[in-house]
């Protein structure tokens, strides 16, 4: 996708390229899509609302799960809604950062033949999100389970005894001495103890995304199952809607 043709100023071989962005606010980190010198980066950052002031260029598209800061201003027409997803059957009430996600992994499935049955997305953010999604494109369910990080801050906050040890790597030991190490193994257990399940429920191909997806997918390879991993399905899903949107002719 190119967003807009590069400005050229002065000289005629002299060319600007104005970096453009997408942007997904995140229940605690905000999801950048930037494109510059032809290709799309990907990078997430605490939430940043003093980054918005100084693009060089507005926003060509936003969507949010999470709060949005006051004093933030977003243009209202460049949002992105479920009605912007080429996704059907979808609950008026589905977070955007799903339906982008699942919509990210069909198109990609599609693009590389992988398609012929239905997928299985997990989002692996602050919540980690299932998606289940049909070939032809059908929302299909899913399951929310807290993530990893929530689960450490979960249980500091619903204890007396408890302390979150943050997150860090997971010791190899199955059953840890240390409490800290057995907050993060019982935390990680959860979760993959909910793909396994999950995937054989379903027994479609997984798709693994978010910014627990590597450490998760680390593991799961170690169980056996192969899992599908591009950690930014959100923002490649919403970056591929933006397109089509821009391209479509207007009425
Ligand atoms: N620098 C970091 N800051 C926060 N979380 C991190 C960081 N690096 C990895 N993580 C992991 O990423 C997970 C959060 O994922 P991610 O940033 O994709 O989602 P989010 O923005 O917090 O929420 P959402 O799912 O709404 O996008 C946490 O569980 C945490 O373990
Ligand atoms: C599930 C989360 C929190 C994942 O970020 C978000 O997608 C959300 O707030 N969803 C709304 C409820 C739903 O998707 O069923």
């Amino acid at each position: 996708m190119r967003p807009s043709p590069p400005r050229c100023v002065g000289r005629r071989h002299l060319k600007v390229e104005v970096v453009r962005h997408c942007l997904l606010i995140g229940n605690s980190r905000w999801h950048w899509a930037e494109y510059q010198a032809d290709e799309w980066q990907f990078c997430h950052s605490v939430p940043n609302p003093l980054k918005l002031q100084t693009l060089e260029a507005p926003l060509l598209a936003w969507a949010a799960v999470g709060p949005i800061p006051a004093g933030v201003a977003l243009d209202p027409n460049r949002r992105l809604g479920l009605g912007d997803v080429p996704l059907t059957r979808m609950p008026v009430w589905l977070g955007i950062d799903r339906a982008l996600a699942a919509w990210g992994a069909l198109r990609r499935a599609h693009t590389s033949g992988m398609s012929s049955s239905g997928l299985l997305v997990a989002d692996a953010g602050t919540v980690l999100s299932l998606t289940r999604v049909t070939a032809a494109g059908d929302f299909a369910g899913g399951q929310l389970v807290p993530g990893l990080r929530l689960q450490l801050r979960a249980m500091e906050q619903g204890t007396q005894g408890l302390i979150d040890p943050g997150i860090g790597s997971v010791s190899a030991e199955p059953f840890p001495f240390a409490t800290a190490e057995a907050m993060r193994r019982g935390s990680l257990q959860a979760l993959l103890g909910t793909l396994l399940e999950a995937q054989r429920e379903a027994a479609l191909p997984l798709w693994l995304c978010g910014g627990d997806a590597s450490v998760l997918q680390e593991a799961l390879s170690q169980r056996g199952l192969d899992v599908v991993h591009h950690p930014n399905l959100v923002l490649e899903g919403m970056v591929d809607v933006h397109d089509r949107i821009s391209r479509a002719p207007s009425l």
